[in-house]
């Protein structure tokens, strides 16, 4: 017969946290959200990397490129560049987040000199950046032949087929620094000549970067940026349990911290496979983590074959069908409460601590808190990451408000690169996610302050300033449907739409 689980499973929603006793010193101020992102023994006094916020970004073509990563290790957090492309092109993300230094930004708006105002208007207002570089192939790396900025044209005065060639500022009357300018050195250049912002070229005038004059203080606004010795942000990278044998070197040449099997099921065979591919080759100094699993089994399948962290969830992504689909899942909420346990019980058996990442279905700001409460280590987010200026989509304007795209991994506009030729046949090939828009949000570091600084007071209001006390000590209750009622506003009018989260 069957296996039956006695309990329904449940999700975060479903849960509250009882408050512990608060004493002085827990304020936000206070609290640390430093967390272990791979796997390390008792006694060892360091994780060998740790992140210093709870976040890392979802491992897909909507969320994760190199210039969310940039702005996410600036935060404290890490990305997953996504696998689902040409092994040349995310080794090349990869090799951007590495070469990106605190303060030199590459260059996000980049068109040719045959391109028109039009263009240069269109990207304005898709990705809000005013700098615009003009390269000969309109890449952000290519031969740089000049600049517009806002002050090169007058929209009331020129015709918008006017092309850029004919208003830009052209290379030979450009500023510009030498590869190896310190930013104490570009700052001074950009002091000198009054600039807004200036171009850092190579030996052959190819753009490497922009200093901007806002980023000065750089260092400062961002106490807690994840870097490595020689002071690069740290990148993930996903793989996948098929091409790892020429993926991973790739990636692993091109400089990636560690790396993520991405998968939506990862207690198998394939992904074991692809560990003992990476223990045989590179030992354990190229960190991997593995899933995704919703339970005790794959966990400690995963944990055994050597993963460095293992991903939680099937099925709870906000654009996930999976559950739908092949009827395959599990509430997130019971999937991590789980995993947790086994993750504690296999440290007890073994003095190997693996930490788990909750992987989707996180909307609100405390089902972070939630999700950090029951056990989870750091938290796997997409559809948060999406919203903001510094993922990969466009921003569009539906209905009289300001979207981005968003689409998940399993549907048909992700899978449009080869990576689904590599098994079965395409004809028999069914979705498992939706292309979708989610609400513009503004930036990054400004969304992720303010969902931070709610988890923090929630700590406080537990009585804890550090996310192992949290875990630890945490209580936990499930509500009722009606106390849910009870838990919204109730009985009254209300004076103005809207309202908090
Ligand atoms: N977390 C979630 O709930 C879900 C996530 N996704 C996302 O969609 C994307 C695709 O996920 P999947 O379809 O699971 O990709 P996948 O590549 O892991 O699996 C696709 C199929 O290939 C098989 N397979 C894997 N390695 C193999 C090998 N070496 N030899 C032979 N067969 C092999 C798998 O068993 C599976 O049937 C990922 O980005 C994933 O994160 C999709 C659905 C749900
Ligand atoms: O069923 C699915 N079909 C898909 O096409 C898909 N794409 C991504 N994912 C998973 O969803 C996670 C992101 O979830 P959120 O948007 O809720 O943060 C991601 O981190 C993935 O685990 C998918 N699941
Ligand atoms: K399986």
């Amino acid at each position: 017969m069957a296996f039956y689980y006695p309990e329904p499973s449940h999700t975060f929603s479903e849960y509250l946290l009882v408050p512990g006793f608060t004493s002085e010193e827990c304020i936000p101020d206070n609290v640390s959200l430093k967390t272990p992102l791979v796997k390390y023994r008792k006694g060892e006094e360091d994780c060998p990397i740790s992140l210093n916020i709870p976040m890392v970004s979802a491992i897909m073509q909507a969320v994760s490129n190199d210039t969310l990563a940039v702005a996410l290790a600036k935060e404290g957090g890490l990305s997953f560049i996504y696998g689902s492309q040409s092994i040349e092109d995310e080794a090349a993300m990869v090799r951007r987040v590495k070469s990106s230094k605190a303060g030199f930004v590459i260059s996000a708006s980049n068109l040719t000199p045959d391109a028109t105002l039009a263009d240069v208007l269109a990207l304005k207002e898709k990705n809000g950046f005013s700098t615009v570089a003009i390269t000969e192939d309109a890449t952000p790396t290519g031969k740089l032949l000049g600049l517009v900025t806002s002050r090169d044209y007058r929209i009331t005065r020129m015709s918008t087929d006017i092309p850029v060639r004919e208003f830009m500022t052209p290379r030979e009357k450009l500023i510009t620094a030498p590869a190896a300018t310190t930013l104490k050195e570009a700052n001074d250049i950009i002091w000198d000549n009054k600039l807004n912002a200036l171009p850092v070229v190579d030996d052959q005038d190819h753009l490497m970067y922009f200093v901007f004059r806002k980023d000065y203080a750089e260092h400062k606004e961002h106490p807690l940026a994840l870097q490595d010795a020689d002071k690069r942000y740290l990148v993930g990278a996903g793989i996948n349990s098929k091409d790892y044998a020429e993926r991973v070197p790739a990636l692993v040449e091109a400089g990636a911290d560690v790396l993520c099997i991405d998968s939506s099921e990862g207690y198998s065979v394939w992904q074991k496979k692809t560990i003992d591919f990476i223990r045989e080759k590179y030992g354990d100094t190229v960190k991997v983590g593995a899933g995704n699993v919703v339970d005790r089994e794959g966990f400690r399948y995963l944990a055994r074959a050597g993963a460095d962290f293992v991903k939680v969830g099937i099925g709870g992504g906000s654009i996930c069908i999976t559950r739908e689909t092949k009827g395959i899942g599990r509430g997130q909420a019971s999937a991590l409460i789980e995993v947790a346990a086994a993750r504690d019980e296999y440290y007890k058996e073994t003095g190997v601590y693996v930490p788990i990442c909750s992987d989707g279905g996180i909307v609100f700001d405390f089902h972070m808190t939630l999700a950090l409460a029951m056990g989870a280590d750091f938290l796997m987010l997409g559809r948060y990451f999406a919203r903001f200026d510094e993922s990969p989509t466009n921003k569009l304007m539906v209905n009289g408000a300001y979207v981005k795209e968003y689409w998940g991994e399993g549907s048909n506009r992700a899978r449009n690169w080869q990576r689904y030729d590599l098994g079965g046949k395409n004809d028999l090939a069914f979705e498992e996610g939706v292309d979708s828009y989610v609400a513009y949000a503004g930036s990054l570091h400004d969304n992720v302050e303010k969902s931070l600084y709610k988890v923090k007071s929630t700590m406080c209001n537990c009585g804890v300033i550090n996310i192992p006390d949290l875990q630890k000590n945490a209580k936990l209750t499930l509500v009722s449907a009606t106390s849910i009622v009870e838990g919204g506003y109730h009985d009254v009018t209300l004076r103005t739409t809207g309202g908090g989260q």
